[in-house]
């Protein structure tokens, strides 16, 4: 578990591993002579992907307010930077034709160290992580009160993405208008996530405060409202996605890229409309329990390489004395069984028993 391809241990932070591979060479000409930097290259930050295509907006970090428009310019990946993956986020340099001309193509030369970078696997079983967006410093999570309702084993597994990640999360919970909210916030605010409830044609100013300045990226399922939230965010959201495609020149933006766009009152937003699962099969332990805080602190008594599935785990001991809710213990081990490879198909009601803590 929790393993790279190269087998080295994964840990938070590290999030250049997939840094360029030099490759061994044929030992003729002595590594000293470095192909120099290209000291010229465009700084420009990468906004969609799409097949091999990378829209690129010249002029902003996604972190501020430009000082101008931003120039949009599609590129391409320079063979020098190997096999290291780019994705929406990610800081570039550009050389080549940078003048977002139609059908000019730069070269993305270089990418910047990361602050962060949201992973996901395939499933619970796969180790083999998918990164999804770099330096976002925010996890939206956008979860309806009602139709569909909450998920909270989703949420739960998006906070151990969040955390193995270094992302601060926001629990985004829409549609107020069809439920209350207290359930849920009874749940989540013990924690210390953060939340804000909103509704359609709502007052949106407290997320507004909330993204202002940052680099948020905004997950949820179908149907929980994003799309809505999102336009209400970007008045003119539809046509930066369209310009957006315009330069890719592919005529449709594919569903599965995540796209950064810019919130008029300053900060980005990044929409993740394929996002549908979040696998964490690459999620060392350690960091999946710490995402758990109200559990974690309660296997400090489990025996040396403890499951936390088994009979002498002493996490059933911590919850049947009121330290935390059964709800909790039962998500977690339910994840940690999924990443055994253990079908996870019991469903999930979307009810949220609050006073399920009735020890026993
Ligand atoms: N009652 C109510 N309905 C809402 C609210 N927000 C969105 N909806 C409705 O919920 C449905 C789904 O909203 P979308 O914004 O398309 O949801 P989405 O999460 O983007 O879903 P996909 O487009 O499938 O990814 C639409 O019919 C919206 O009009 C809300 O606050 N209250
Ligand atoms: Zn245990």
């Amino acid at each position: 578990m929790g393993r790279d391809a190269g087998g080295r241990p994964l840990r938070r932070r590290e999030y250049d591993e997939d840094d360029v591979r030099v490759r061994p060479g044929k030992g003729s000409r002595p590594r000293t002579r470095r192909r120099p930097a290209h000291e010229d290259a465009v700084p420009a930050a990468v906004v969609a992907v799409d097949r091999g295509r990378y829209t690129c907006l010249v002029g902003t970090d996604l972190t501020g307010h430009p000082a101008a428009e931003p120039v949009a310019v599609m590129a391409m990946r320079a063979r020098e930077l190997g096999r290291k993956g780019i994705v929406v986020g990610d800081r570039v340099g550009l050389v080549g034709d940078t003048s977002g001309r139609a059908d000019t193509l730069a070269r993305i030369v270089r990418v910047e160290p990361r602050t962060s970078m949201l992973r996901r696997s395939a499933d619970d079983t796969d180790e083999v992580e998918r990164p999804i967006v770099a330096n976002a410093d925010q996890l939206v999570i956008v979860t309806a009160l009602a139709d569909p309702p909450p998920r909270p084993r989703m949420i739960d597994r998006i906070l151990v993405a969040a955390f193995d990640a270094d992302i601060e999360p926001l629990l985004c919970l829409t549609k107020a208008d069809l439920a209350p909210p207290d359930a849920i916030v009874a749940r989540y605010e013990p924690l210390g996530v953060p939340y804000l409830v909103v509704r359609k044609g709502g007052d949106l100013s407290e997320l507004r405060a909330r993204l202002d300045g940052r680099l948020s990226v905004l997950v949820g399922h179908s149907g929980v409202g994003k799309s809505t939230l999102v336009n209400a965010l970007v008045p003119d959201a539809g046509r930066a996605v369209s310009q957006v495609n315009a330069v890719t020149g592919r005529g449709r933006h594919t569903s599965s890229s995540a796209v950064a766009l810019e919130l008029p009152g300053g900060g980005w937003i990044i929409d993740t409309p394929g996002v549908r699962s979040f696998g964490l099969g690459h999620v060392v332990i350690d960091n999946v329990l710490a995402a758990f805080p109200d559990l974690a602190e309660g296997t400090v008594n489990c025996p040396k390489g403890c499951t936390h599935r088994g009979d002498d785990c002493s996490l059933d001991e911590w919850v049947a004395k009121g330290n935390a809710e059964p709800v909790r213990l039962a998500s977690l081990r339910r994840l940690l069984a999924s990443r055994e490879g253990e079908p996870d198909d019991a469903g999930e009601t979307g009810e949220l028993p609050v006073e399920a803590g009735d020890p026993t």
